[in-house]
């Protein structure tokens, strides 16, 4: 089963390989980490802004085929028509800076704006055009028109997003579409209209197929230039800047951001011991553990050479000794000579802890992880002092019960 998967994920998205967790990654953003989403915003706004500068130019040129073909009065409005939505073109195009705190809705409004423009030129324009008596030239215009809502559900294909942003982005072009067709008079027949919407449903299919490859391949450059490549967990430099922003809206929103900050007990007798292989492999083995237990969204930092913090938004402090059970039951991988691997581990959290920016609360946390290693090491000392237990942790087939104390 699992080779059969491998081979069609190898196929789909070469040369990549997708697990079950990437791919569900693809079809909805909810639970993209807050890097990703911001690196998915700046490359959709940098893309509205380059073909919003090319439509700002294009359409009003245009304008040229409305007069020699149409009459008059026609003419004038369709042109009043695309400067209006030069203006627009040209409104998004402008220079601007990627919002620091709201990066994805700002790019979803811009890329929705964009993409409402054609469907509403093209049903302003069947107010315009009189469907009745128009010559071969005007038709063969007019029917272009027509095109439009279809040739933007082909466009979405050039952004980065979901399944199932594809799919809301392409509701109100297709409702659009679909007014235009029953309000188009006798022009188009009913069998074009199938045929019309055929073509339309197709070209978001395209869109959805080519949305996700450029999500998967965006996610996958994004994550080979922030994470360690021994541990794949964020570096330092990535973290610091997830950290900061997720201090930014958790602040913004009032919920609670938390750092766990996690450091390996007697890590240095591996390397002596057995090697510095054993030590990496023992690495590798936590951070692995570690992302089983963290939720999508949570972001894991390799802080230092054996440290890693663990950022949680709307993490309160009440919930941090069920969070430490679950990692209890994880445990932390074993040592080569077969016994537990422990870690001393320091929690901090924004509201119980008041503090005001994050280099506070992620100093707060390494306060308290010395806390736990002169406690006694394996243990966790929490917000108010409180000190858990980790007996245990490390024994992955075996977890045992969380004792606070
Ligand atoms: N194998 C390996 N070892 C590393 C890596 N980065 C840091 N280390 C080692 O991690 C060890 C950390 O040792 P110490 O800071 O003395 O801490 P410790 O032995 O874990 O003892 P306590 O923290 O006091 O419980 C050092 O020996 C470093 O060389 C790495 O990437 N791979």
């Amino acid at each position: 089963m699992n080779k059969l998967w491998n081979t069609i994920t190898e196929h789909i998205v070469a040369p990549t390989r997708l697990t079950a967790d990437q791919l569900l990654g693809l079809l909805t953003p909810i639970g993209r980490s807050v890097h990703m989403r911001r690196h998915a915003a700046s490359v959709i706004v940098a893309r509205v802004q380059l073909i919003s500068a090319l439509f700002a130019l294009l359409v009003p040129l245009w304008a040229v085929v409305d007069v020699l073909v149409f009459d008059g009065i026609t003419a004038t409005w369709l042109v009043l028509l695309r400067l209006v939505s030069a203006g627009v073109f040209v409104a998004l195009a402008w220079p601007r800076e990627v919002s620091a705190t709201r990066p994805y809705t700002q790019a979803v409004v811009m890329l929705l704006i964009m993409l409402m423009v054609p469907p509403l030129f093209y049903l302003v324009s069947l107010q315009i055009i009189d469907p009745v008596g128009l010559t071969d030239s005007q038709r063969l215009v007019a029917q272009l028109y027509t095109f439009m809502p279809t040739i933007v559900l082909g466009g979405l294909a050039i952004f980065p997003l979901t399944a199932l942003e594809i799919l809301l982005f392409s509701l109100p072009v297709l409702g659009i579409a679909l007014t235009g067709m029953t309000s188009g008079g006798a022009e188009l027949a009913l069998d074009q209209h199938g045929a019309a919407l055929w073509f339309m449903l197709m070209m978001m299919g395209v869109a959805m197929f080519s949305g996700m490859s450029q999500s998967h391949y965006m996610e996958s450059l994004v994550y080979k230039a922030m994470t360690d490549p021994l541990t794949g967990a964020y570096t330092r430099r990535s973290g610091t800047e997830a950290l900061e922003l997720m201090f930014r809206l958790s602040s913004m929103s009032g919920k609670p951001l938390a750092v766990a900050f996690f450091d390996l007990d007697h890590f240095k007798t591996i390397n002596d011991n057995y090697g510095h292989e054993a030590g990496d492999h023992a690495l590798c083995t936590l951070v692995e553990r570690l992302r089983g237990t963290l939720r999508r969204g949570d972001v894991l930092v390799r802080w230092g050479g054996e440290e890693f913090i663990a950022v949680l938004p709307d993490m309160p402090a009440d919930q941090m000794p069920a969070f430490l059970q679950r990692l209890r039951g994880a445990g932390f991988g074993t040592r080569p000579d077969g016994t537990p691997l422990t870690a001393s581990i320091g929690v901090a959290e924004s509201m119980a802890d008041g503090v005001m920016d994050w280099p506070a609360l992620v100093e707060l946390a390494d306060q308290r992880m010395y806390a736990a290693k002169h406690g006694g090491r394996d243990r966790a000392v929490l917000p108010g002092e409180l000190t858990v237990m980790l007996e245990g942790a490390a024994t992955a087939a075996t977890p045992t019960a969380a004792s606070a104390g």
